[in-house]
């Protein structure tokens, strides 16, 4: 433990586009003798889950990040599950980015499942806005299902999507499951990408043993810091795409320092998701310049933090959160 307590501030802003069923996100930055943290598990996330995402915090707030072997790090632009014209307005605005994530098997906020003909209208409209940016096929396209599709679907919809792609990159998180992905994986010429299956998954090497993924996902926060990342991708040996919590500029400077620092870097990662949210804890956030972003820490300023303070009963509800999931921490370290 640090010798003096680390400061706390919680910070709320509305999403620009709804985004995993969210309207906004919140969170609480901790401030250590290194630099600033960020704990902002999704709040249907329990505390023993949420515990590992305090470590990250606190690695962030007390530690330097470990040395950086590259100072940019390449991102793609997310595209929520929005018709084809916003999708064409998110690319164009994205900072450069020439690789696009595109969401699918999305429920919408209405609670109804996207038909596969949205999907597919989206697609090649960021298909379109790439080649007219970067030139034809030099753009790469992956989907991220979060785990909602089941095999079968799975193989009716991946060769749609790719053709709609003109060639996708991979698909990420097709099925909830380690054995269907393994399943889709065999059925299917498109790369699989394994999200949900390391970050929340009792065993993140299962997915390696079962030869169910070409590609894993890392986020800094579920996964508990930057240095368990780095062991983590040691151990899997296979290509990792870093990814965003959807955090603040703070919680995405760790994923960057991750990405900077791993030895191989062959995809694009997700971190450009500062443009997701109305407004940053700084005035100069983590956003891409000609497709790529800066390899640096972020501490969070007076004026934006004044802007996204958070209302009394949410900022409670995060220093209790952060209370209990410390006690379990400082309980499980002593
Ligand atoms: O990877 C990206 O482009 C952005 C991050 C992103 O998509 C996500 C962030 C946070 C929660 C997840 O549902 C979602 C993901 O599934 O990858
Ligand atoms: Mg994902």
């Amino acid at each position: 433990m640090p010798a003096t307590p680390r400061r706390r501030y919680v910070w709320s802003a509305p999403l620009r586009t709804p985004f995993r069923g969210l309207t906004s996100r919140d969170g609480l930055l901790l401030a250590g003798e290194a630099g600033w943290g960020e704990l902002s598990p999704f709040w249907e996330y329990d505390d023993a889950e949420s515990a590992t995402w305090l470590r990250a915090a606190r690695e962030a707030a007390d530690l330097d990040f470990p040395p950086p072997v590259r100072d940019a790090v390449p991102v793609n632009v997310t595209v929520p599950a929005v018709d084809p014209e916003r999708a064409r307005e998110i690319v164009l605005a994205s900072g450069g980015c020439r690789t696009a994530k595109v969401k699918v098997g999305q429920r919408l906020p209405d609670g109804s499942v996207e038909p596969v003909e949205a999907e597919l209208r989206r697609v090649e409209a960021v298909r379109a806005v790439l080649d007219t940016l970067h030139g034809p096929a030099v753009g790469r396209i992956r989907v991220d299902v979060n785990g909602t599709w089941d095999v079968d679907a799975a193989r009716r919809r991946i060769p749609l999507l790719d053709r709609a792609a003109g060639g996708l990159e991979y698909v990420e998180q097709p099925c909830a499951t380690v054995e269907e992905l393994a399943a889709v994986r065999r059925a299917v010429d498109v790369p699989v990408a394994a999200d949900e299956s390391i970050r929340r998954a009792e065993d993140p090497l299962r997915v390696v043993r079962a030869e169910a993924a070409d590609v894993v996902v890392l986020k800094v926060q579920p996964l508990g810091g930057v240095r368990a990342c780095l062991d983590l991708a040691e151990q899997v040996g296979l290509p990792v795409v870093v990814s965003s919590a959807l955090e603040s500029s703070v919680g995405l400077a760790a994923g960057v320092a991750l990405a900077a620092a791993l030895p191989e870097l062959p995809h694009a990662c997700g971190l450009a998701t500062s443009q997701l949210l109305t407004r940053d804890v700084t005035d100069e956030p983590l956003r891409p310049v000609d497709g790529a972003l800066p390899v640096r820490r972020v501490a969070p300023d007076a004026g934006a933090l004044a802007a996204v303070a958070a209302p009394p009963e949410l900022e409670q509800r995060w220093l209790d959160r952060h209370d209990r999931l410390a006690a379990l921490l400082d309980g499980a370290d002593a």
